[in-house]
């Protein structure tokens, strides 16, 4: 390891969440401050980052870039950074490495926190005997269905599948382990079945300011569905989902993933010349969604420009800059 390159436990965080073995917004925020830590701990431990600040700042900055370049889309990875790296501070090495652990152990500890309150709002908007459709694999979206079990409330689900990665297998596994009824559907078939469900409740990578729900790709053709059929839908997402850069304008990048996931390359050969894509995540126009269900209480979509300005002012720091 040179000094600017991440220790080991950065390069395989990083990779995990590249590859989707670390995959989901919250998964993927905590997994990266815990990297932060890991890098602080090893900078600390060895070579010219062991001796001098300077060098150790850099080290972490370096680490940051490298966490923050694996998967563009879900905003929760730069704002753990950002939580992380602002509050770097010290005079000496020792008292920077405690201040990158202590703050990426309390933005753990804010993060479980934060799921459990938002998943007290979400299960308040579910009713006893309610049956609820899932999008994808969200532990907010979960932490809502499975607060609404605990507060003794029978509800079931009918799962979607959620092509091509079918996270909807987690997403059925873990609900089945909860003790909820589940009925697993391929994503085509959400229509069919919205008008045997109560509530859609989906989960969310990024908010944008004027209220936009970017999530799982299919999540906006659920919610127009939805509508049409008059079933509401409410997405959960923890305040880290809430975009800053948004606020000035700037939109969120939807990642494109490899067309090995759509289709293996044998039948694609079979097929002959065609453009296969894979755009992992889609955009939800807040007039689609009925509420955003945050560990602040729930918004309609259209008002959490307010809660975000009051978070995040007017902008977004990027503490993994070079200075
Ligand atoms: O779209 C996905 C996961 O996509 P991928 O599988 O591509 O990461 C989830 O709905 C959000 O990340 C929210 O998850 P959580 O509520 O756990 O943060």
């Amino acid at each position: 390891m040179t000094d600017t390159e991440p220790a080991a436990p950065v390069r395989e965080t990083a990779e995990s969440i590249a590859t989707m073995e670390i995959r989901g917004a919250a998964t993927i925020a905590s997994a990266a401050a815990e990297a932060l830590a890991e890098q602080a701990e090893a900078a600390a431990a060895s070579g010219e980052t062991a001796s001098d600040p300077a060098a150790f700042r850099a080290s972490l900055r370096a680490a940051g870039r490298t966490l923050r370049e694996t998967r563009p889309t879900a905003v929760s990875l730069p704002n753990a950074l950002r939580y992380v790296l602002q509050r770097m501070e010290g005079e000496t090495v020792d008292e920077l490495r405690r201040s990158v652990v202590g703050a990426s152990d309390a933005f753990v500890r804010q993060l479980d926190r934060a799921q459990e309150d938002l998943g007290r709002v979400g299960a308040n908007r579910l009713a006893d005997g309610d049956t609820v459709m899932t999008h994808c694999h969200s532990t907010d979206a979960l932490a809502c269905i499975e607060a609404a079990v605990e507060q003794g409330k029978s509800i079931s689900a009918v799962v979607k599948e959620t092509r091509p990665r079918q996270q909807g297998h987690i997403t059925a596994e873990q609900l089945r382990d909860a003790g909820v009824p589940v009925t697993l559907i391929v994503d085509s078939a959400a229509r069919r079945y919205l008008d045997e469900v109560d509530h859609v409740v989906v989960g969310a990578d990024s908010i944008a300011a004027d209220g936009g729900v970017i999530n799982k790709i299919g999540t906006s053709g659920l919610a127009v569905n939805a509508r049409e059929r008059g079933v509401p839908i409410m997405t959960a997402a923890q305040t880290i989902k809430l975009h800053p850069e948004t606020l000035t304008g700037h939109t969120v990048e939807i990642e494109m993933r490899d067309e090995s996931e759509v289709i293996d390359p044998e039948t694609r050969d079979e097929i002959g010349e065609i453009d296969v894509r894979n755009p992992a995540f889609d955009v939800t126009p807040p007039r689609y969604m009925d509420a955003i269900v945050t560990e602040q209480g729930q918004f309609p979509p259209e008002s959490i420009v307010t809660l975000m300005r009051e978070l995040f002012g007017e902008g977004a720091a990027e503490p993994w800059a070079e200075p």
